[in-house]
């Protein structure tokens, strides 16, 4: 639908100037009336433009320190009025109101001034009122007005305004209505969370990028990311990312996270099936690979430390749909990028303002809750049985406990010198899971003589430490809790095994 109209009048109200000089200069060129408010007027009269002020129509200074501004008829009638409504024409002449076809708007900042830590009266003052009342005026009435609500819509506003000589039509309008609508709800959202502060009593959640996938976990459902990738990581080469794609690089990411120590992990289905610490990447390359050879084709690969010719060298000998690193050098880039679906991603640091939350749908509604950030230490470890575990293997048993952290419950893993010998993943009892693990680890030829076990959630009963016992793992690790924690550290007692309990649950479903 075209109905394009002219833009005759603007009325800016903006708390950053900075980025309007270029708009200023297109709205003169056209001859657009600037009408103002206090600040933004002062600031456009700089610059050498004519302006009026809101003041001159109203006949009001502004007042309460600015509470009070441009909440007035003479200026909401200008914007609200419908040009095709022959009774609203009448009244806007009969009151001498002008009318208004553009309004630009950059709202108090609240957000930062929450996040820079200002106080309770700071916060408050910066809850804008008459601006997010102008957007939704403006906005409500796109048929016929023109809203840019956000400094980050010049842009935008400068390529139409370019482009149609000062005309818009309603689809541009309507454009810029529901851009309206994005900014005033993400404001509110924030002011809301602000008030409810941790009590949850209801969720506002306002996420401003998207992306549209080619499809979901399935190519019949259809996907979107909401949310800011670009942000994370920088995509040097590949493909378009999947749905699958970025429920593995969330894995991933999360898994090596804990890790401080040079380190791969190879993942599948958001669960590892490699993972080594060793002092370079191509050790630790060669060492995670060797738990699952098999299973790695095809899927995604994390480092934390720069890759460089040698280890993208033995990368590059097996398919991987996706890379992460924090840094490549130039060659091991490429010959990592020889292959050309191959995902290749630069991890960027964690955003401050990352979330400390976990979202997932259920029953129609949604589940938030905690990330689960805690990493046990030495420190944090209670030796309960009578055998104290080596210095080794108390690495190792931490080793294999982030790892366990990061699998599908009920989880098991096994690991020996820092490396990922097999784990039992998602299975439905805690044996099976064990068993899975110990099939796994001797189909790739592994000796688990003096290697570690890793539970994310207690034994309730002691046959998982006399199996392990059985395949010759010396040491364990688990939370603790069962009522019959005592069978199973007898049992260990009785058979010159270790067993460290952590305190903590790290079920992942
Ligand atoms: N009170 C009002 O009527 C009012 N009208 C517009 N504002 C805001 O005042 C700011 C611009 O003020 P100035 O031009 O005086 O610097 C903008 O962020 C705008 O959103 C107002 N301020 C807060 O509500």
């Amino acid at each position: 639908m075209i109905m394009s109209k002219k833009i005759n009048s603007a009325l800016i109200s903006v708390y950053h100037k900075d980025g309007l000089e270029e708009i200023l200069h297109v709205l003169n060129e056209l001859n657009v009336k600037l009408l103002s408010t206090g600040g933004t007027q002062e600031f456009i009269q700089s610059l050498g433009y004519e302006c009026e002020t809101v003041e001159d129509i109203t006949g009001y200074p502004p007042i309460l320190g600015g509470r009070v501004k441009t909440l007035h008829p003479k200026i909401f009638g200008g914007i609200l009025y419908r040009r095709d409504n022959e009774g609203d024409r009448k009244l806007l002449k009969a009151y001498g109101i002008p009318s208004i076809d553009l309004v630009i708007v950059d709202l108090y900042p609240f957000e930062e001034t929450v996040a820079s830590g200002g106080s309770e009266e700071e916060i408050i003052e910066k809850i804008d009122i008459g601006g997010i009342s102008l957007i939704r005026a403006a906005a409500k009435n796109y048929k016929d007005v023109l809203i840019v609500a956000s400094k980050q819509q010049y842009r935008s506003l400068l390529q139409l305004l370019n482009e149609k000589k000062g005309d818009s039509d309603l689809d541009d309008r309507r454009w810029f209505a529901k851009e309206a609508f994005a900014v005033s709800s993400q404001y509110d959202a924030a002011i809301f969370n602000y008030f409810d502060k941790d009590n949850f009593s209801a969720l506002r959640l306002a996420v401003n990028e998207s992306k549209k996938l080619r499809y979901g976990e399935n190519p019949h459902q259809r996907g979107v990311f909401f949310g800011n990738f670009d942000e994370m990581f920088e995509q040097l080469h590949g493909k378009e990312i999947s749905y699958n794609n970025l429920l593995d690089i969330d894995a991933a990411v999360s898994l090596i996270a804990d890790f401080d120590e040079t380190s791969v992990a190879i993942l599948k289905h958001n669960n590892a099936c490699g993972m080594a610490s060793r002092p370079t990447v191509r050790e630790a390359w060669e060492a995670a690979l060797q738990a699952d050879p098999v299973s790695a084709y095809g899927g995604i690969v994390i480092t934390n430390r720069t890759i460089n010719r040698e280890a993208a060298e033995l990368i590059n000998s097996i398919f991987f749909e996706v890379i992460i690193a924090p840094e490549y050098d130039k060659e091991a880039f490429e010959i990592l990028s020889q292959k050309k679906n191959r995902i290749i991603l630069v991890q960027k640091s964690l955003s401050k303002t990352a979330s400390s939350f976990q979202y997932r749908s259920a029953l129609n509604g949604l589940l938030m809750q905690d990330k689960d950030t805690k990493v046990e230490l030495a420190d944090d470890l209670k030796v309960v049985t009578k055998k104290v575990p080596t210095a080794g293997e108390i690495e190792d048993l931490i080793f294999a406990n982030k790892l366990v952290k990061h699998t599908k419950s009920n989880a098991i893993v096994l690991a020996k010198n820092k490396q990922l010998l097999a784990s039992g993943t998602g299975q439905t009892s805690r044996v099976d899971a064990l068993k899975q693990a110990i099939e796994k680890a001797k189909s790739f030829n592994f000796d688990l003589e003096g290697a570690v076990m890793a539970s994310d959630a207690f034994f309730p009963f002691p046959d998982c430490v006399e199996i392990a016992h059985n395949e010759g793992i010396s040491a364990v690790i688990q939370p603790g809790g069962s009522i019959r924690d005592n069978e199973s550290i007898a049992y260990c007692d009785e058979h010159d095994m270790s067993m460290v309990f952590t305190g903590i649950r790290h079920f992942k479903h």
